[in-house]
């Protein structure tokens, strides 16, 4: 293809790109920055000989455009259509699944060694984003990249932004050669000058290099990573096709690790997100308006707006509340306490583990941390969490919001594992908030704990509505009870509306049934052993993993009390959950009222002895609160 025509295929690419993520909702600015880039690996490698690895995966649309994906956009990250991150079931091109960051130098390295020992002639490139570049396991790759000098391409999509800027030492290096004046201005004038005619300008362009080397070596990244023991060769302009096959052209035939520092735009090519000052139409969750990126659906209030709020609220009046995030400073509202005490706000870069552990440094400090981070990618932080902050009995308050399904982004971002792993660090205090209200009042209760970590989780999008309890057991919350004693339903966190939902449809039945939020879900509360010692059948509900979750603790729970009353538990099988919404996939999971209140009653009848046994068809009548 002459450079006319790659330009008019980029131009078409960003169209549909539109087009399609407008009606979908997606990644939308990470993929607009990455079209030239994607165009030149394909037309300078061979995938799947060659192996593309993107890491977190968000950008990689192009790459399933051009290898014959164009037609499943238009179910983009709904059930059963496209996902949104590469997937092997779709195509042999795509590689890393994880939407998690930082990962694909890890992948490289090894996939890198694997070729090499095996002697297969194949290229392993690998993209990685400035803000993966600031998790620590990009240094830990590096480091062994650099050691098994393996061939290796490492594309550094450097756009200068995570959500919001980039932030860090590595990113002041980067952005410093990437917005150095003299490089930008000359670098312009010479492809102003000489037009589109990059061949011609190719000499000069060269020559360019040639000046910039003299400020690469001033300011450091082809120092940083030479000395590494890693080739550099950039900053190059990522959105010039040939410009970036040259570099990959160079990089290829090099025959050891190499780094192609590529500087792209966020959003680029589509105006409303290159002027989005948030996140330059990171991932708009659902379908916008193509004339100006806003999105179509009416703003809900969601639960990181209560929590954001309170949070605020609370910082009025605690000097020592302080607030961390790993790079996503608005999706977890904490941009929202850095707004109004900008100092008392750190954001690491996607770096949870270090998130965690200067968290721990925070509170030895004497303060109160509070991190901010989506549940699923606390995962990484486990041994911070248990080691650097519980082992050594720390105030930190932990916030994992998309706390359990979680849906369009699949099965890497689902926040199911929060309730079970963290389950077995010793003193730490778990509650899951049930709507607005109980979310202000478990905060605040967390951040006055102050021997040992709490955790507050809730889940994606809008905040249920206030569900007043019936009475309050000690911390537990009744929130509707019949006068029989058939069954107690526990229905953790957002499930209290369906849980009460579901006692509608078993006292129906005529069984009786209590039902109750525990708010603070771990430890088991020793009310829940009491209000089951009085029932025969206990079941509980949770939006997480069954195994080592809620209904599991409290079974033991009931075991270490001697209560031998059984216990059925419902939740999150334990298996890799495909992305569609997450109404379908609770439903998928029977984690409805109706699917329930089924199993419910099933359970009931086919327990020992007479059924409903305390319940008076006449007198048992659920008693509930209004929501108020
Ligand atoms: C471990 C982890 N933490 C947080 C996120 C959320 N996240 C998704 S994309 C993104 C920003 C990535 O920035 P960069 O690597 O520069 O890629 P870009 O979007 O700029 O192309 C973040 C923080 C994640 N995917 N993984
Ligand atoms: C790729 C990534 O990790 C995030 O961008 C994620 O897509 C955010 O999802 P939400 O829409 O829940 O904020
Ligand atoms: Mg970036």
């Amino acid at each position: 293809m002459t450079p006319e025509e790659l330009a008019i295929l980029a131009a078409e690419i960003r169209d549909f790109l539109v087009a399609k993520v407008s009606r979908t909702g997606g990644h939308l600015g990470p993929n607009l920055g990455v079209v030239e880039l994607t165009l030149a690996m394909h037309r300078v490698f061979d995938s799947p000989l060659d192996r593309f690895l993107f890491d977190t995966g968000h950008q990689a649309y192009v790459h399933k455009m051009l290898t014959g994906r164009q037609a499943g956009f238009d179910q983009l990250r709904q059930r059963g259509g496209l996902s949104g991150y590469p997937s092997q079931a779709e195509s042999e091109h795509d590689v890393i699944e994880n939407s998690h960051a930082s990962t694909a130098l890890s992948y490289a390295d090894g996939l890198a060694k694997a070729y090499a020992l095996r002697g297969e002639a194949r290229q392993v490139v690998a993209v990685v984003g400035d803000g993966a570049l600031t998790g620590g396991m990009c240094w830990e790759a590096l480091n062994n990249i650099a050691a098994a000098k393996n061939p290796l391409v490492i594309v550094v999509n450097d756009n200068g932004r995570s959500y919001a800027p980039t932030i860090g030492g590595l990113a002041d290096h980067l952005s410093s050669l990437r917005l150095n004046p003299g490089y930008e201005r000359v670098l312009d004038a010479v492809k102003d000058t000489l037009g589109a005619t990059p061949i011609v300008g190719r000499p000069v362009y060269e020559m360019l290099h040639a000046v910039k080397t003299g400020i690469k070596d001033a300011v450091a990244p082809q120092a940083m990573f030479e000395d590494l023991g890693i080739k550099y060769v950039g900053p190059i302009d990522g959105h010039d096709v040939a410009a970036v096959e040259s570099a990959l052209r160079r990089a290829k035939g090099f025959g050891g690790p190499v780094i192609v520092h590529a500087v792209t735009r966020k959003g680029y090519g589509y105006r409303p997100a290159e002027d989005d000052e948030a996140d330059c139409l990171h991932g708009p969750s659902s379908a916008f308006d193509v004339e100006t990126g806003k999105l179509l659906a009416a703003p809900s209030l969601k639960w990181t707006n209560v929590f954001a709020e309170e949070l605020v609220a609370i910082a009025d009046a605690r000097p020592d509340v302080v607030g961390i995030t790993a790079a996503m400073g608005e999706p977890t509202g904490i941009a929202t306490l850095a707004r109004k005490y900008p100092e008392r706000v750190y954001d690491v870069g996607i770096a949870e583990q270090h998130a965690v552990t200067s968290a721990a440094g925070l509170a030895l400090g004497g303060l109160h941390p509070v991190v901010a981070v989506y549940a699923t990618f606390l995962n990484r932080a486990f041994d911070q969490v248990l080691l650097d902050v519980a082992m050594h009995k720390l105030p930190v308050t932990f916030v994992l919001d998309r706390a359990g399904i979680t849906g369009p982004d699949g099965p890497s971002h689902y926040g199911i594992w929060d309730m079970s792993v963290l389950g077995v660090v010793p003193g730490l205090r778990i509650a899951a908030p049930r709507d607005a209200a109980t979310l202000r009042e478990e905060l605040r209760e967390a951040l006055d704990v102050d021997d040992g970590p709490t955790v507050l989780r809730f889940p994606t999008g809008a905040v249920a509505a206030d569900l007043p309890a019936v009475r309050r057991v000690g911390g537990v919350d009744v929130l509707a009870e019949s006068s029989g004693r058939d069954v107690l339903l526990v229905a953790t966190g957002a499930f209290g509306h369906l849980g009460v939902e579901v006692a509608g449809r078993v006292a129906e039945q005529g069984y009786g049934v209590t039902v109750v939020d525990p708010r603070w879900v771990r430890p088991v509360a020793p009310e829940i052993v009491a209000l089951a010692r009085d029932h025969r059948l206990v079941v509980t509900v949770e939006d997480g993993v069954r195994a080592g979750g809620v209904g599991d603790a409290v079974a033991k729970a009931l075991r270490d009390a001697d209560v031998d009353v059984p216990v059925r538990d419902l939740g999150v099988p334990v298996a890799w959950h495909a992305h569609g919404s997450r109404a379908q996939i609770l439903a998928d999971l029977g984690l409805t009222a109706q699917d329930v209140a089924r199993e419910v009653t099933g359970w009931l009848t086919r327990l020992e002895g007479p059924t409903p046994s305390f319940a008076d068809p006449d007198t048992n009548v659920l008693r509930r609160e209004s929501a108020k």
